[in-house]
């Protein structure tokens, strides 16, 4: 895992979503030419959803059919419900494109295969991950993208909750979830930790004091994206307002 920021500013959320949407084509042209596919976590929330729009308009040389997609958490919804995390992905850019609908790693519905139960929900999507990891030499993923909320959350991992503090698992439920809705499933902490890159995609001043926190090494159990690190890399891409309590330097 490495311990080293990579830190980049853009003047706006146009600017830093457009710049994001960019890296992330870039990221995964490279790691199908080197290694033949692509692993990526998408994220839900604001930025995360518009830089996949941004991607529709400019795929770039993605060969979608050699690309898994993965979710980095979601909201336990039924089927087809506009506030799951996929839906919002599947509108914004993957029912455009031919990636292989075998390979988009859908989380459960709450009226999907686990009888509304977040708990199995979230070991099913477990061991989808651990048979993934079976066949791949190398990290899970090649790019891992993550929001940040204003008090620090990624993922549907809280400040101060056991999801923030697992160890083992790789996905768990969170049953009271302070952003709506209250019940999800989410990547953990050793799940992110197993991307190449981490990439923190966050705009707005609300945010500007969990970025300086996270940045400056704060414990995950505070500020949970301080435990989102990348084995290779961690990205943190940052409008102006985002990045305003950040050392100048
Ligand atoms: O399901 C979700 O809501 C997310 O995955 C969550 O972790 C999100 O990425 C952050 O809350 C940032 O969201 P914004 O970019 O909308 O602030």
């Amino acid at each position: 895992m490495s311990d080293v920021n990579e830190i980049h500013r853009f003047a706006d959320t146009d600017a830093l979503v457009r710049a994001a949407a960019e890296r992330f084509v870039d990221a995964v042209v490279a790691a199908q030419r080197s290694r033949g596919s692509a692993a990526v976590v998408l994220t839900g929330g604001g930025t995360g959803i518009a830089l996949l729009e941004h991607v529709r308009a400019h795929p770039g040389a993605i060969d979608w059919s050699a690309l898994d997609v993965f979710f980095g958490d979601e909201r336990f919804l039924p089927t087809g419900d506009p506030e799951r995390n996929e839906v919002q992905a599947h509108r914004a850019l993957l029912d455009h494109v031919p990636v292989d609908p075998a390979r988009v790693h859908v989380m459960a519905a709450s009226d999907g295969a686990y009888n509304s139960d977040p708990v199995t929900a979230a070991a099913a999507y477990g061991e989808v991950l651990e048979t993934f990891g079976a066949d791949r030499t190398g990290p899970l993923f090649d790019v891992h993208l993550l929001g940040m909320g204003g008090e620090g959350h990624v993922n549907s991992l809280f400040p101060h909750t056991d999801a923030v503090r697992e160890t083992e698992q790789l996905v768990v439920a969170v049953t009271d979830s302070p952003k709506p809705p209250a019940v999800r499933v989410t990547l953990t902490l050793p799940a992110l930790q197993s991307a190449r890159e981490v990439w923190l995609i966050v705009s707005g001043e609300a945010k500007a004091d969990a970025v300086a926190a996270a940045v400056g090494g704060a414990h995950p159990d505070e500020i949970p994206a301080a435990g989102a690190r990348g084995v290779d890399k961690t990205v943190w891409l940052l409008d102006a307002t985002a990045a305003s309590a950040l050392p100048r330097s």
